[in-house]
């Protein structure tokens, strides 16, 4: 709906004239739209000049009519708190610099207006204080009513068995390419699908932990920053052996386990098996709570505690001792985020109320019973030139039992790591602000 501008012209705000900050046909039909029941708010339009929203201050909020039917309200005080001025917000360290606590609680606006660029604010302060805030950031922080979709997994695609016959794949070539597209390329399959096979790898260490590194520092663990192992047991890990690994996500036993586990097979002679298993955690998870949903909300209630005390120095446990819930969510949104299963690093099932064990028991024999079906296993033998990477919050990887000399290399990537440099490569190739730098109001902040 189009309105004139004039009939959005702000006029300076009196305690008297407070509730009635506009005038004409739009301040109206705009309250009047208020008023009714907030149905489902659609995203409003891109904001223009000759369009601006209609601004209304309204005791300790501020609301803003993007149109007729769809309306945001903002507190003062969160309105004064996010101010990203130069004096309140450092502007290369995006770092807040105000005073949060020295705003008073009922602060309210001495005039506040639309402008081309934003919602423009003036605060009562012994000296003037101005903040600016754009449209954009407004709709997208939106929290009364929320205007859009919180950043969720909406991008995210379960796969089972299937997938083997499209696996998401990059060649080293474009994942090593200095101008980062390969690496975005990489780590974009990585966010839709949890796993990413790297061809043309050269098959040596050296070169397989180069690779890793394109992504983040390695993490260094109990097992070494970049690791090169065989079955030689140099590790307390059943890793170091021949025996097969049933589908796990490692570092069970850690608070923060790895977020990328990326492998490498550089050689196998004089034997034989010793294949990679692949099983999506979250496909697996979604039929789970389809089928069984009492069984996926005791998984996702149920703390596991997990050990890693294979070295004679070593007790790795997570903290709280208590562990972590196989399935694990966003408190916000809900979403699955998080498998956390080993059932070899599984240490005793304590703390658990009698009516509990055997629910629980039933609970995870469903659960393994739908990790283990050929829907979901996705078997591949890797070989030298062609290493996988694996979301191990997501992923589940495991291998068959092998005979012979096995060398296998690789390495850990934090998953705050692996998310910064998505974030940054994805703020570099998908926004087009990217060449202004990152703003103030850069929606990651
Ligand atoms: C990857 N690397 C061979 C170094 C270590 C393997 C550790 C496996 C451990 N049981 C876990 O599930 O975390
Ligand atoms: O040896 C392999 O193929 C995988 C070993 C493994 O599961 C691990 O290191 O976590």
């Amino acid at each position: 709906m189009r309105r004139s501008s004039a009939s959005l012209r702000a006029f300076p705000i009196s305690p008297v004239s407070r509730s009635t900050a506009y005038r004409g046909l739009a301040t109206h039909s705009a309250r009047a739209a208020a008023a009714a029941v907030q149905t489902k708010p659609t995203p409003p339009t891109e904001v223009t000049s000759d369009d601006l929203p209609v601004v209304s201050v309204a005791g300790r909020k501020i609301a803003v009519g993007w149109d007729s039917r769809t309306w945001s309200r903002f507190h003062n005080l969160w309105l004064r708190d996010h101010c990203r001025c130069s004096a309140c917000y450092h502007s290369i360290t995006k770092q807040r610099l105000l005073n949060t606590f020295e705003i008073p609680p009922d602060i309210t606006p001495t005039h506040a207006e639309p402008t081309p660029d934003g919602l423009k604010v003036s605060w009562p302060s012994s000296e003037p204080h101005v903040s600016l805030y754009p449209w954009s950031w407004l709709q997208q922080h939106s929290y009364d009513p929320p205007l859009h979709q919180r950043e969720s997994q909406l991008d995210k695609i379960t796969w089972g068995s299937k997938i083997q016959s499209s696996s998401p794949t990059i060649t080293y070539e474009e994942a090593m390419a200095a101008d980062d597209r390969g690496l975005y390329k990489w780590l974009s399959h990585v966010d839709h699908f949890g796993i990413c096979f790297i061809s043309g790898v050269p098959p040596t260490p050296e070169a397989t932990e180069e690779l890793s590194k394109r992504i983040g520092f390695i993490r260094e663990t109990q097992y070494g920053k970049f690791w090169d192992f065989t079955s030689d047991l140099a590790k307390g890990d059943t890793a170091y052996t021949t025996l097969a690994l049933d589908a796990h996500t490692d570092n069970t036993y850690f608070t923060d386990p790895c977020g990328l586990q990326l492998f490498h097979l550089l050689s196998h002679t004089e034997g034989t098996g010793g294949s990679t298993l692949l099983v999506d955690g979250f496909y697996v998870a979604s039929i789970l709570k389809e089928l069984h949903p009492d069984a996926y909300s005791i998984l996702a209630r149920t703390p596991v505690p997990a050990h890693a005390a294979g070295e004679e120095s070593e007790i790795y446990k997570p903290y709280p001792p208590s562990g972590y819930p196989v399935l694990n969510h966003d408190p916000v949104t809900g979403e699955l985020t998080q498998v956390r299963w080993n059932n070899s690093d599984r240490s005793t099932m304590k703390n658990m109320d009698p009516y509990q064990v055997e629910e629980w028991y039933d609970a995870i024999r469903i659960w393994n019973k739908l990790l283990t079906s050929a829907d979901s296993e996705y078997w591949v033998q890797l070989g030298p030139g062609t290493a996988v990477i694996v979301h191990n919050h997501r992923v589940l990887h495991g291998r068959s039992a092998f005979t012979g000399k096995r060398r296998m290399c690789g390495a850990y990537i934090g998953v705050d790591e692996y998310r910064s440099k998505l974030a940054v490569l994805r703020e570099r190739f998908s926004s087009d602000t990217a060449e202004a730098g990152r703003s103030v109001w850069s929606p990651s902040l």
